[in-house]
């Protein structure tokens, strides 16, 4: 039985936590906040009322009205059985991370400017050097930052001083670097601290987040780490802040809107997410908190497969974050529009997330919140994990208790709360996310919320996996739905699953055969001669690619001159399924738009049928059925004690 199951009579009290963001609406489609609470005293989620009036992204089997619970993808909320009767109805009030949370306090002004604005709240946001401080409620770990010395970091006493670039009304030039936190250029440009929810350190100390420096600043968090990411665009612009327009929306979650941003000087584009700044109720604290929450995870990765955080601003009414504009939208819009995804893509898309996770769970920050909501695709095929807004970094001697994530995604031990969690949690929805691209639901998505999280927390059973799917496959999700967290594998291990080890081998070959199908670039300079093709084609055919294969050389010969090829590329649509020549060196520079290339069908068929021969460690080794290797997973945290050990 779940400890929170046994709390839930105690303290009997509905928690009804509204939404953040405004109710504006350019009819952009968009996630509708669904949020589950539950009222302990009558065991029923009370789903709040959709404020905004705008439906929800939400699949209509996920959706019972007639259920108190709006069973959405975007319902990714805290559930907690602790009630806190200070602060309101705030979901991350119930936060009970590392057993001390009870509630963020409000944030206490400090304001140090000639001009602000204050509320009854006594929330202050200035226009001079206004200053906001308040008690941080969480770990924010201990990454290297190199702007952290530059920045305006008031460290005392578990206070933390978070600064942002305020602009009162449109984006100012912005920082310069690290070491002009606030820009000489923008004469109403200041400071605003706001309360880390994920800054406080073990020994009670308070790490704080840097100034984010804003986009296109030579020296800015885009264009260090990040200079060589794909397209290149925001990293290399010196253009600033200033220049950005806000668009369209593209999307809303729980916490805020996202639009479209233009820099009308380089002609890039970011999303740029945004919360009102005006602390004038309980949700737009909470919104806040989410989203600096956001803001500091988010601005310490850099990864292809993570959305590239570039720099956030304060306004007089909104807290902007800018992030890498993913213009595909995420996989459940995917799922959605195209229904569920075939094998190849599944595959393709599964590394990638596994990659971004590996990448955030070496850096002991968990999600907590995976699932096709929240995986953004490029319209390459490129996955960006997002919203960070529930990721927490933990260390060794932490452990989380708090009833986080979707509920349908969410981990057993998760649900059961008995021992708290850790990394594994994003493992396990990992492979419900999988199952969600094959089926276009999640798992156990017959049940409603309630009777999901039962199923999820004391059953036994297993969600169906489907019969189409291939062996690999099955073992795969198999593994990442072990009910013991300690016997899943880390992302790192499935990194080594033959079930997507083996794309990038099988890639390159692609991208060989593709490159002499289709030989011109874009800059009319010509791929290598298709000297090697017939070794390719031998090498794809081995792999019973046969059809692939042929009718690529099909196409091969048909392409009769530079110009009939770039009609037939520029022709084809942009697949969901990543473009071979994305990811695989110099084919990048081709004009290819993802085409979604007849070779991809091997790629799902990749027909390696001995799993004794997949070691993942040198002496662990994938099996038919996992279930009676479980041992072979005794799962040790990436640079870190052992997993036992943190839950
Ligand atoms: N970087 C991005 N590029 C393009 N679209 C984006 C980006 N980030 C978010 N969106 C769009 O905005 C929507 C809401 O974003 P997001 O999920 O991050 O907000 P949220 O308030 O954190 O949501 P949630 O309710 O899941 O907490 C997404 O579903 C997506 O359609």
């Amino acid at each position: 039985m779940p400890t929170w199951w046994g709390k839930k009579s105690s303290k009997p009290k509905e928690h009804e936590e509204p939404r953040g963001g405004s109710s504006t609406s350019n009819g952009s489609s968009g996630g509708g906040g669904g949020v589950l609470h539950f009222n302990f005293s009558n065991k029923s989620p009370i789903r709040n009322s959709n404020k905004n009036g705008y439906k929800p992204e939400n699949p209509r089997s996920f959706d019972d009205a007639s259920s108190n619970f709006r069973n959405t993808p975007r319902s990714s909320r805290d559930f907690s059985p602790s009630i806190n009767s200070a602060g309101g109805g705030s979901s991350s009030c119930w936060d009970s991370d590392a057993g001390y949370k009870t509630g963020f306090p409000l944030p206490h002004p400090s304001v140090s400017s000639t001009q602000s604005l204050s509320n009854d709240q006594g929330i202050t946001f200035g226009f001079g050097s206004a200053s906001v401080s308040g008690s941080s409620v969480s770990s924010n770990g201990s990454y290297d930052d190199p702007s952290t010395s530059n920045s305006q970091i008031n460290t005392a006493r578990g206070q933390c001083e978070t600064k942002f670039n305020v602009r009162p009304k449109s984006p100012g030039p912005g920082s310069r670097g690290p070491t002009s936190p606030t820009s000489p250029l923008h004469p109403r440009l200041n400071v605003l601290s706001l309360d880390s929810p994920t800054s406080r350190q073990e020994d009670g100390r308070s790490e704080c987040h840097p100034l984010p420096l804003p986009p296109g600043s030579p020296t800015s968090s885009s264009s260090l780490p990040n200079n060589t990411r794909p397209n290149g665009l925001i990293e290399s612009s010196t253009t600033n802040r200033g220049s950005w327009k806000r668009g369209k929306l593209l999307g809303r979650g729980t916490f805020g809107h996202v639009y479209l941003g233009f820099n009308s000087e380089s002609g890039q584009l970011c999303a740029i997410k945004e919360v009102r700044a005006v602390c004038d109720d309980q949700t737009s604290k909470e919104c806040l908190k989410q989203l600096n929450q956001e803001i500091i995870l988010l601005s310490k990765l850099s990864h292809p497969n993570i959305v590239q955080y570039y720099g956030s601003d304060l306004g007089e009414e909104t807290l902007s974050v800018y992030l890498e504009y993913v213009s595909g939208g995420s996989i459940h819009k995917l799922l959605q529009e195209y229904g569920a995804f075939k094998e190849p893509v599944i595959q393709n898309y599964t590394r990638q997330i596994v990659s971004g996770l590996s990448y955030l769970h070496a850096r002991n920050t968990v999600h907590r919140d995976i699932k096709g909501a929240n995986i953004l695709v490029d319209p390459n095929g490129e996955i960006k994990l997002a919203d960070f807004g529930m990721a927490k970094h933990i260390n060794s001697s932490s452990s989380m208790l708090s009833f986080k994530g979707s509920p349908h995604w969410m981990a057993p031990e998760v649900v059961m709360n008995t021992n708290g969690y850790s990394l594994p949690v994003d493992i396990w929805s990992l492979g419900c996310t999988i199952l969600e691209m094959a089926t276009s639901k999640p798992p156990w998505s017959q049940y409603e919320g309630v009777a999901a999280i039962f199923k999820i927390g004391n059953s036994k059973d297993m969600p169906e996996i489907p019969d189409h799917l291939s062996n690999d496959a099955k073992n795969f999700i198999k593994l990442c739905l072990h009910r013991d967290p300690s016997t899943r594998p880390t992302a790192q291990m499935l990194l080594n699953h033959p079930f997507i080890r083996d794309q990038s081998a099988t890639k390159a070959a692609i991208v060989r055969i593709t490159r002499d199908a289709f030989p011109y670039m874009c800059d009319g300079s010509r791929t290598p001669p298709a000297s090697d093709l017939h070794s390719n084609r031998t090498c794809i055919a081995s792999q019973d690619a046969d059809y692939a294969t042929k009718s690529v050389l099909a196409a091969s010969r048909a392409v009769r001159s530079p110009r009939d090829n770039t009609r037939m590329i520029t022709s084809l649509p942009v697949s969901p399924c990543s473009s071979p020549l994305r990811q695989s060196g110099p084919a990048h520079k081709s004009c290819f738009l993802s085409p979604p290339h007849p070779t991809y069908a091997m790629m799902g068929q990749n027909t390696l049928t001995s799993y004794e021969s997949y070691p993942m460690r040198s002496n662990t080794k994938f099996t038919l059925d996992p279930w009676h290797e479980t041992h072979m997973y005794k799962v040790r945290t990436p640079g870190a004690s052992p997993r036992t050990r943190l839950i």
